[in-house]
């Protein structure tokens, strides 16, 4: 490895049965190789290639990554007299350097009045626990379409993520966060972005549903509404990551017109009769509580129902990975303790339009972080790609569609951020009464905004675009499913409208033109 030659030296093996190669100063013996090669072997003995410094070449067709992977690592048999590397990857839980490819607030020499030192320390560990831990089982999930594994889940709650993603609260009294790094009494909305943020910069958008959405979304109703005996069954086990849970609202009857469910629930002396069924529910696969929206005399209610006698679920097929667990769940006259009901009789609307808030806001966390990187992935990309022999970015529609991508990813942000800064400082109630309609309106804003980054960035890869793997990876993920926050947790358009329906009750009766 430490074999240093000349280019004159390497120039003499360029030929079948004898190549070598040069890439970013480091040269590889090819010899073996050339006939396993994905791209073939006639665009490796290519006069312009063999013996030759193939540096932009390479780069053009492959990611960094393929020369680090350990099979072809080892092809590589030293380096040339005298040059350094200068394509380093980035360190495990470091920040890019390319522009607009983090937060301000995480760019070199900028400023921000939201975060705190503390949040910096937290975000470190986060993206290096991440990138190490997470990311791998990250592509595996999303590629196999299984559940995240016990081991990594027993990981992330020895730090104890799964109860941090519920956001700031009396649920974390008394753990260790990210093995101390943060109090409990500390961590506060903008930890929790960072948590959202991070676990979206990998492009498995399935996995990131998969990565126990369910219980963010699931187990707040009962902490909130649920009686202390079932808070006190429930919530260890799902917050330890034991169980899992998934929030089972929607019917192929009804999706945004809650009102309309059809599932029913039938009182029987001390247990509901629950029969229906309810679709597109994540994480449904593989829960083993379902917070369950059901129709009862006189009204909606909220019930836990635990998976059992008469509960049966069954995959559906989407746009992403079945690791998200998104199932049709079908419920035959189940019997549900009474013991269950979350809230009051009557009063499931409340109970499923209060947890709402806290959901939009997470699918936009991570909608920002997966746009932040397709602008990082285009940044690159349009850099080091050469067409008519010069850089994609010499074209200004590329650096157009660059100017937008960098518009929305900085809009969507700010407007996050003074959110977040809202939440951070109003009771829950507030919440509910102030912000929903302005989460509503951002929510639409910024999906609407990485759908039109999704297809700025196809037309920037181009064809590569298209392939789940290779240069344009990323993309091609993000195009296939930024869909999802659109309609997860609430149409875009129907969430705009609340925005503006709230924001019109809320005019003074007292004002005029
Ligand atoms: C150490 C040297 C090399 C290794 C380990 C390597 C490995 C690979 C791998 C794993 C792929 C599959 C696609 C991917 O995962 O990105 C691929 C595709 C390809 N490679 Fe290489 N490669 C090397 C050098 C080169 C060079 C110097 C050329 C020069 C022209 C080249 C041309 C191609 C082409 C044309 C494809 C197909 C690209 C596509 O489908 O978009 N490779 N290579």
């Amino acid at each position: 490895m430490s074999k240093e030659f000349t280019f004159e030296e390497v120039a003499k093996h360029n030929k079948e049965g004898d190549l070598w190669i040069i890439i970013d100063s480091k040269v590889y013996d090819l010899t073996r190789f050339v006939d396993l090669h994905p791209g073939g072997a006639n665009v490796l003995l290519a006069n312009s290639v063999a013996g030759k410094d193939a540096t932009d070449a390479f780069f053009g067709l492959h990611r960094h990554e393929v020369l680090l992977r350990p099979q072809y690592k080892r092809l590589q048999i030293g380096r040339i007299q005298g040059e350094e590397e200068i394509i380093k990857p980035r360190e495990p839980g470091a920040l890019s350097k390319v522009p607009y490819a983090e937060a301000t607030w995480l760019a070199d020499g900028y400023h921000s009045p939201y975060y705190s030192d503390n949040h910096r320390r937290f975000q470190k560990a986060v993206r290096k626990f991440f990138e190490e831990v997470i990311q791998p089982e990250a592509l595996r999930c999303e590629e196999n379409g299984k559940r995240i594994s016990q081991e990594v889940v027993d990981k992330m709650s020895d730090l104890n993520v799964i109860a941090m993603r519920l956001g700031p609260g009396k649920h974390l009294k008394g753990r260790t966060l990210m093995g101390g790094i943060v109090k409990p009494e500390e961590f506060d909305y903008f930890h929790e972005l960072i948590l959202n943020t991070e676990l979206a910069r990998f492009g498995t958008r399935g996995f990131v549903d998969g990565m126990l959405n369910g219980a963010v979304i699931g187990l707040p109703p009962i902490w909130n509404y649920g009686s202390p005996e079932l808070q006190a069954k429930v919530i260890p086990e799902v917050l330890s990551g034991k169980k899992y849970m998934a929030l089972a609202i929607t019917e192929a009857f009804a999706g945004s017109d809650v009102g309309g469910l059809q599932t029913e629930a039938v009182r029987d002396g001390d247990y509901w009769i629950v029969t229906g069924t309810k679709k597109w529910i994540t994480n449904g696969t593989f829960a083993d509580y379902f917070t369950t929206g059901v129709k009862t005399e006189n009204g909606l209610t909220v019930l836990l129902i635990e998976r059992g006698e008469g509960v049966t679920t069954k995959p559906i097929k989407t746009a992403y990975s079945p690791t998200a667990g998104t199932a049709y769940v079908t419920f035959d006259k189940v019997r549900v303790p009474v013991a269950n009901t979350l809230g009051k009789v009557g009063n499931g609307l409340q109970v499923i339009l209060s947890n709402f808030n806290h959901e939009r806001w997470m699918v936009v966390g991570t909608s920002v972080g997966a746009q932040r990187v397709i602008v990082e992935e285009c940044l690159k990309w349009s850099s080091q790609r050469m067409v008519f022999g010069k850089p994609l970015t010499s074209q200004a529609v590329i650096r157009a569609k660059l100017a937008r991508m960098i518009q929305r990813i900085e809009a969507c942000q700010n407007w996050l951020e003074i959110i977040t800064y809202q939440m951070n400082n109003m009771s829950y109630n507030e919440m509910s009464s102030k912000l929903a309609g302005p989460i509503g309106l951002l929510k639409q804003f910024v999906s609407k905004a990485g759908r039109e980054t999704a297809e700025d960035a196809t037309q920037v890869f181009g064809g590569r675009a298209l392939t789940t793997t290779g240069m344009g990876k990323f993309i091609e993920n993000y195009h296939r499913t930024s869909g999802f926050d659109a309609i997860l947790a609430g149409a875009e358009d129907v969430l705009g409208d609340l925005g503006v329906r709230q924001a019109v009750k809320k005019m003074p009766a007292y004002t005029r033109l």
